[in-house]
This record gives structure tokens, sequence and C-alpha cells, in this order.
């Protein structure tokens, strides 16, 4: 079984409020995309890496590799100017068949065992997705609902090539937040995986002194 993943970090990080983009902020010395580039690596050593970045951010990623002396493959394509964009761009490199795990460049804390699970799962099911229980109550238009009935979606998401690549023939729609809503739009059924709160995504400010205290707590 051919094993890829995609990782998307081709968007502008708006939230983050950085003149450096958040992918390349250093984390315990490291930048970020770094750190997860290096989890899919350990999770499985013949992984084909995709990383999916904006094009003018390629020259830019290059000096860093240099400077870090980063020597994991990976073969850089360009970003859209939409998540689904640059999910769509990542597939459309991918040639054969196999299994494929799509993942938010800013996740850094996705364990070597979630990585390993979801492509079990995905090869034995079709598709394989990320979820966290809400530990708050929840909400929905003003109304209290059962929270066990709630899942917080993380990455890895991870299908077929077969399936993700069938379901992003379509055109984008603003409902897509991710990859299963694409892929569920097709048709296909989304199966729920066992997360991690350590897998957080670095979005806003207060998400990089979390991502020190994480990594000080696994070294
Ligand atoms: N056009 C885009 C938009 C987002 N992403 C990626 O999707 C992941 C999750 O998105 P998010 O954390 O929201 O990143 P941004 O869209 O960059 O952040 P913001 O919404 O704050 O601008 C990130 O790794 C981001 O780089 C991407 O590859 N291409
Ligand atoms: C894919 C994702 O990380 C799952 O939780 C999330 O949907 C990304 O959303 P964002 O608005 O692009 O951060």
């Amino acid at each position: 079984m051919k094993k890829y993943a995609i990782i998307v970090a081709g968007g502008s990080g708006s939230r983050m409020r950085s003149n450096l983009p958040k992918q390349f902020i250093e984390i315990g010395g490291l930048p970020v995309l770094m750190h997860t580039l290096i989890r899919f690596k350990e999770a499985f050593a013949d992984i084909n890496l995709i990383l999916v970045l904006p094009d003018n951010q390629f020259d830019f990623w290059e000096e860093l590799c240099q400077k870090h002396h980063f020597t994991v493959a990976h073969q850089l394509v360009k970003g859209g100017n939409s998540r689904f964009q640059s999910g769509k761009n990542g597939l459309s490199v991918i040639e054969t068949d196999g299994i494929v795990a799509v993942h938010d460049g800013v996740r850094p804390f996705v364990s070597t065992d979630i990585i390993r699970e979801s492509f079990e799962v995905a090869q034995e099911k079709g598709t394989a997705v990320v979820s966290v229980a809400s530990k708050d109550s929840v909400r929905v238009n003003g109304q209290a609902i059962d929270r066990q009935t709630v899942r917080l979606i993380q990455t890895p998401q991870t299908f077929q090539v077969s399936i993700i690549k069938k379901a992003f023939e379509t055109e984008e729609l603003s409902t897509f937040t991710d990859d299963a809503s694409v892929v569920e739009f097709a048709g296909f059924e989304i199966n729920l995986i066992e997360g991690s709160y350590e897998n957080i995504k670095i979005t806003t400010p207060e998400d990089l002194e979390w991502a020190e205290i994480i990594l000080k707590r696994n070294a």
C-alpha cells in the first residue's frame, strides 16, 4: 500500500497576527512545520510527504531547511486560495492508489499512534477522521444540546486515494471546512476515530504558549 500525507500550509494565518507566517514560527527551536513533517516520517519511514505552501514562500522554506539541516524528503506543491483548493493541488500530484492523510501543517503534536491508526482504519473502511469529545457544554443557536452528540474534528483526515480524488471532483462549496465535509458530500461514510487534546491547531497567539508547554511536557 502506497502511503501519502498532504500537509496543508497554504493559508494566510490571519488570526495569528504575525508577520512571520505561523507555520514558520519556531517552537523549541524548530519551525512548526518541521515538527509536523517529522511526526509523519516517524509514523511511516516510507511515507510520501507532499507539502502545500504559497508559492511565494518556497524560497524562504528552502532557506529554513538549509538553516535547520532539515533533510526529511518532501514534494512542494503550490497552495490555493482556500483550504479546499490547497488540498486539491496536493491531491493532483498523487498518481497511484493508496492511502492519503490530509493534515494541517499547524498541528505539530499529532501522535504517531494516531497517524498509524488513521491509516489502518482508512485502509479497512475507506475513511478515518480524527476527533475528540467536547469538554465544554454546547449550545447551537442558543439552545443547549446533549454534548455527548458532539465531536470536535481534528486532522489527520485519512482516505483511500480513489475516494478522496472522486470527492474533490465537485465544485467548492462554502460548507467545506475540511476534507471530511467534501468526502461526505460525495456520499461516502465518515468513520471517526479518537484524537487527542494535545493535537492543537496553532491558530491564535496564545496557542504558541500552549505549544511550548506541550513540547516541554513531551521532552
Ligand atoms: N488557502 C489555504 C487556507 C488554509 N490552509 C491550511 O489549512 C490549515 C488550517 O487552516 P487555519 O489554521 O485556519 O490557517 P489559516 O487559514 O492560514 O488561518 P486563518 O484562518 O487565521 O487566516 C492551515 O495549516 C492552513 O495553512 C491552506 O493550506 N490553504
Ligand atoms: C480541518 C480543521 O482543522 C478540522 O478542525 C479545521 O476545519 C480547519 O479550519 P480553519 O478555519 O481552516 O482553521
